[in-house]
């Protein structure tokens, strides 16, 4: 089988775009894990594929990590997925809404940059005291999509990601899904910087847009700081998380902001 791609990211969050609006492509969950192989396929953190809506979205988003398991949402890849889509309709939309496991997402386009819409955050949990990797960790966790544990640090270079984000991710706590796992520092008020080991990854990414909303989430739950929050993420880019708060821990009008950059094109065989 012969597959025509786009290589994407956003924030460096990198991503595998297949057009499946004829729904002809059908992919093995392990056909997924080469295509996103490093080494031995096209190389990405996730694979996302166009389909047409069955609901009452203008197209539906499929959304699979590395590891070839699909999962409800992806942050950085459904910023992708606008542009993606707003490019296959050559450049002429002003704003998509797609069909996702995680609920209806909107993207509004201001040319390289998308603001999306996010699914209402849920289960919201604060202070859970965690032995993690033999440390005693205090872990918040949200679901901005997906699952999302945050921890806050004061130092935010010589925290073990890998080591406390794999614990974290298969930890008791969050079984049998999982989690991925945010390690978040406060750098000036309105603004943090973070780190995220993702689930399905397995591995910390350059940046993940559902971490980014969930830690600015819990940073506003802890502080009182209200939005649009700066995030500075390990890749370098610092996107905008905006969000209302009607009531205590309820949210509405969640947003993120940032870049979603077209990288090459090309056909792989299968
Ligand atoms: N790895 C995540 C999905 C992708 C999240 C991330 N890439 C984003 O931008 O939100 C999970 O399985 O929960």
């Amino acid at each position: 089988m012969t597959l025509n791609f786009t290589k994407m990211n956003g924030a460096g969050n990198d991503f595998v775009m297949l057009d499946n609006r004829d729904l002809s492509i059908s992919l093995t969950k392990e056909q997924i894990e080469k295509l996103c192989d490093r080494h031995r396929g096209i190389g990405a953190d996730g694979l996302l594929c166009v389909e047409p809506a069955t609901a009452d979205g203008d197209f539906k988003m499929r959304y699979y990590n590395a590891d070839g398991g699909e999962a409800e949402m992806c942050g950085n890849g459904a910023r992708c997925f606008g542009r993606f889509v707003n490019h296959l309709h050559g450049d002429k939309l002003t704003k998509i809404r797609f069909e996702t496991l995680a609920g209806i997402i909107s993207a509004e386009f201001e040319g390289s940059q998308v603001r999306i819409n996010m699914s209402t955050p849920h289960n919201l949990k604060l202070s859970n005291h965690l032995e993690v990797a033999g440390a005693g960790l205090t872990v918040h966790s949200v679901n901005t999509g997906v699952p999302h544990a945050v921890v806050m640090v004061d130092d935010l270079e010589t925290v073990p990601v890998r080591e406390w984000g794999a614990a974290l991710r298969y930890h008791e706590a969050f079984k049998p899904k999982g989690t991925n796992a945010n390690f978040s520092k406060v750098v000036a008020p309105g603004s943090i910087a973070i780190r995220t080991y993702e689930r399905g990854v397995e591995d910390e990414t350059l940046a993940c847009g559902t971490g980014m909303v969930a830690c600015a989430l819990i940073y506003h739950e802890l502080t009182g700081e209200p939005g649009p929050i700066s995030v500075l993420v390990k890749g370098g880019d610092t996107l905008k998380v905006g969000f209302e708060e009607p009531n205590k821990s309820e949210y509405t009008n969640v947003t993120l902001f940032g870049p979603a950059d077209f990288v090459f094109q090309g056909t792989v065989q299968l």
